[in-house]
């Protein structure tokens, strides 16, 4: 099984620091998406890997083989790139140029033999480009230009396939396309196929694993569910971004509804506040005093919530200490829901006992057109002590929602 090791890799153009501390280990057939701001240092990753440059530290492994040790041919025999942009030789034909992957088993002046003609042949089947073989470069598309380069990498029969940004001038049909391809070729060549990627959803649906550069360091490498949070992208991408899960059950970017899109906050007179723990206290506090109907529920009697509502003369929906959310409260938490104008659902971590208020927002919001505000200040991923069910009932909620990240920007706005 071919396998790859980045160890310790560091890399300066002179005296600017651009890669740090990079570790990487990678199996066989995988398909590997790097993700990261411009500057972060991809392209500079994958031209260490391909040894176009020289790491100052660390070291790469193939199968246990350190690629400083390879001569030329070998590692042109072990790693293959597509790079970002190539001037390709328009006077070629399409077959000329996938035959020069082979250059790197030929001696100097050797011609290509049946072998060679035999691999050629089977690199542009696989791409779907051998009815395009007599065709001149220069009158493709660049679709299947892609697919060309694609083929020529393939040609030299590679364990490790690199690509810099192999999608980013293609229309949305041929990224599809091209990724779809890779993802192939990693399974049934059981080759590694490592690509720099700026597209995130795109790369969520089709990588089998994501590596997150910042400022020339893995912020975070795993599955697309580990890498691709709302945290991180904040603290990498510096936005804003909702994360859902799509279609495929991957996480899927969607851009939040800008506020605006709402009524003004001044136009509610109600608003239910679902709270507890004494994540609520300055919500219920502040929206009183604002001069909102504020309501909450369900909350424990004794949670300091239900104090700070009792002290504030909020109407509060209320069960026993220490019990579960009965079926009979949740019946009137929807009621409450539904008669005011807007509801707050506040930073709270969920168990069992109290997952039914959860559930109770998310059908109100999902039937009726109900204006939900999210105070999200930590994931839920952290808040989530029920094995994930929350986190799901939550995330249906947040199609809906707006978020807020801290309790400054639900000031601003109510
Ligand atoms: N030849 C070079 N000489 C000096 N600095 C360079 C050189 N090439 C890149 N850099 C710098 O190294 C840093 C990383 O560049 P790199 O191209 O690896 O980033 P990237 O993540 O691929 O960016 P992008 O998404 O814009 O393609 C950048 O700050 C860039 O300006």
């Amino acid at each position: 099984m071919s396998e790859l090791e980045v160890k310790n890799l560091a890399y300066s153009y002179k005296k600017r620091k651009v890669l740090e501390d990079i570790c990487l280990e990678i199996r066989a057939g995988q398909f590997v998406g790097i993700l990261g701001p411009n500057g972060s240092g991809k392209t500079t990753l994958l031209n260490n890997i391909n040894r176009w440059l020289k790491p100052q530290k660390g070291i790469i492994f193939i199968e246990g083989q350190n690629i400083e040790r390879m001569s030329t041919k070998v590692l042109a025999q072990n790693i293959a790139t597509v790079p970002q942009e190539t001037s390709l030789d328009l006077g070629f034909t399409v077959e000329e140029i996938v035959m020069m992957g082979r250059n790197p088993y030929l001696r100097t002046f050797e011609r290509e033999n049946s072998e060679d003609l035999t691999v050629v042949e089977s690199s542009m089947k696989s791409v779907g480009i051998w009815e395009l073989r007599d065709r001149l470069i220069s009158e493709l598309s660049g679709g299947e230009k892609q697919r060309v380069l694609i083929a020529r990498a393939l040609a030299q029969q590679p364990k490790v396939l690199l690509l810099d940004e192999p999608i980013s001038h293609l229309d949305i049909n041929y990224k599809w396309e091209i990724l779809e391809l890779l993802k192939k070729l990693s399974r049934k060549l059981k080759i590694i196929v490592i690509a720099v990627l700026h597209d995130i959803n795109l790369a969520s649906i089709f990588c089998d694993k994501l590596v997150l550069l910042k400022n020339g360091k893995i912020f975070k490498a795993g599955s697309p569910h580990e890498v691709l949070t709302e945290e991180n992208l904040k603290e990498v991408f510096n936005v804003n971004l909702k994360i859902t899960t799509g279609t495929y059950g991957l996480p899927m970017i969607i851009f939040p509804q800008p506020l605006e899109k709402f009524q003004k906050a001044k136009q509610f007179h109600s608003i239910h506040v679902i709270c507890g723990g004494g994540a609520g206290e300055k919500v219920l506090y502040y929206l009183q005093r604002k001069g909102y109907k504020v309501s909450t529920g369900v909350l424990n009697i004794g949670d300091t919530d239900w104090k700070a509502a009792k002290e504030l003369g909020v109407d509060v929906v209320e069960d026993p200490p220490f019990s579960p959310i009965s079926e009979e409260k949740s019946r009137v938490n929807r009621f409450c829901i539904d008669n005011s104008d807007a509801v707050v659902l506040c930073n709270i971590p969920f168990g069992y006992g109290n997952l039914k208020n959860l559930i109770t927002l998310k059908d109100a919001v999902l039937e009726g057109n109900k204006k939900t505000f999210v105070l999200e200040e930590t994931s839920i991923e952290k808040r989530d002590y029920t094995n994930g069910l929350a986190k799901k009932v939550y995330r249906q909620i947040l199609t809906k929602a707006v978020i807020f990240r801290s309790f400054d920007e639900l000031l601003d706005f109510f």
